[in-house]
């Protein structure tokens, strides 16, 4: 109504106006009325979680634990051994995994290793770290790594100074192992006997996924899966409670670990989650006159858990005592550089 008087007023002073028909007007309005309420919409319903990491995406993870392995609490085996493993866990704003590749054969699907690539926002370099659980993480949104710290590694050093609440950058899951899916006939039948796994160093998160890979949630039947996990030291042997209870709860999974050195009898082993094990090294029984000093030991942990150590490092005659005859088996290597030209020699992917 006023809007008309109005519009009267104006045209005895002005050139008429056009009459904007009612109708129209109830158009104008709906549409007003439309698009202020998709802006609402829009405003309620937006979508402000932040990027999950894909495999040729980075994401912003936060850092939710920093903790030196082994913990300064601990009761070293040898007190001079100075700890250089982290174990560093992130956690995203979402579930975080990996994608369904639409493979049906489930046993394919578990048998892989993954790895994530973490970037040094300085440098602008990045690195693989591999995940110690995949498949088998009882929280999604979280992943743990064991970091090894190199004196002049950048990114290692990086990552070790990280502390909870810092941001970290990072790329996946790429596949670093995975049974073939196309018409590669002999691996598969490989694979459908035993695995053995030589490791050494931070290696190690490469057998402790797959054991847990292959064995998450619903596992159809899994073939023999041997670990032979070697170290310098008792002390630099990370994730064993772990290895132990995967070999407790699965009787597939066999675990052999190697040392360079014993420094004494007692000590402790550290756990992931929760305090030091304490362990003891038994000598295996020998006749009363065998001269040399015991090489095979029996590791006790306070679990209850008995894991079987030899003092030296892995050779032909170790994998042949612990594995399947070589037509027979499948055996995947993973540690420092030395180690996989010293175990697999020039069949070293990464040697060339
Ligand atoms: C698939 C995959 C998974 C991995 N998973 C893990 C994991 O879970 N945990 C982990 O700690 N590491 C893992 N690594 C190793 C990791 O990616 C890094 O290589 C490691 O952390 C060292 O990186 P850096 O930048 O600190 O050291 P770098 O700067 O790369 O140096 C590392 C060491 O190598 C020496 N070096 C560097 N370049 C050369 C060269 N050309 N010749 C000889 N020596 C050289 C350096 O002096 C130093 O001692 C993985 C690697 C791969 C490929």
């Amino acid at each position: 109504m006023v809007w008309t008087l109005g519009a009267r007023a104006l045209a005895t002073q002005a050139a008429p106006r056009v009459q904007v028909p009612r109708t129209s007007r109830r158009f104008g309005a709906v549409v007003a009325l439309t698009c202020a309420g998709a802006g609402v919409t829009y405003w309620l319903c937006r979508d402000d979680a932040p990027p999950l990491p894909q495999p040729t995406r980075y994401a912003e993870l936060t850092v939710e634990k920093s903790v030196r392995l082994p913990r300064q609490a601990t009761d070293a085996f040898d007190p001079h051994e100075a700890p250089v493993h982290r174990l560093l866990r992130v956690r995203a704003r979402g579930h975080i995994g990996v994608a369904d590749t639409g493979v049906d054969d489930d046993l394919v699907r578990r048998l892989a290793i993954y790895a994530y690539y973490i970037k040094e926002p300085s440098l602008q370099v990045e690195r693989a770290y591999t995940p110690l659980e995949m498949l088998a993480r009882t929280d999604p949104s979280t992943l743990s790594f064991l970091v090894k710290r190199y004196a002049d590694g950048e990114m290692s050093r990086y990552l070790h100074r990280l502390r909870p609440s810092s941001p970290v950058s990072l790329r996946g899951p790429v596949p670093t192992w995975e049974l073939g899916t196309g018409p590669v006939p002999e691996e598969i039948v490989l694979v459908r006997g035993p695995l053995t796994q030589l490791v050494a160093g931070t290696g190690v998160s490469t057998a402790v996924q797959l054991l847990s890979n292959a064995h998450a949630g619903d596992a159809p039947s899994v073939p023999r899966l041997t670990v032979l996990y070697a170290a310098q030291s008792l002390d630099t042997l990370e994730m064993v409670p772990e290895l132990a209870a995967l070999q407790r709860a699965h009787p597939n999974v066999r675990i052999g670990l190697w040392t360079e050195r014993v420094a004494a009898r007692h000590g402790t082993v550290a756990a992931l989650d929760g305090p030091p094990v304490p362990a003891e090294l038994r000598a295996e029984r020998r006749a009363w006159w065998w001269p040399a000093s015991p090489t095979h030991f029996q590791l006790h942990l306070g679990s209850g858990d008995v894991l079987p150590l030899t003092l030296g490092r892995i050779n032909a005659d170790d994998l042949r005592a612990w594995s399947a005859p070589a037509v027979d088996r499948l055996v995947l290597v993973c540690g420092p550089d030395g180690f996989v030209r010293a175990m697999a020699g020039d069949k070293g992917r990464d040697l060339v």
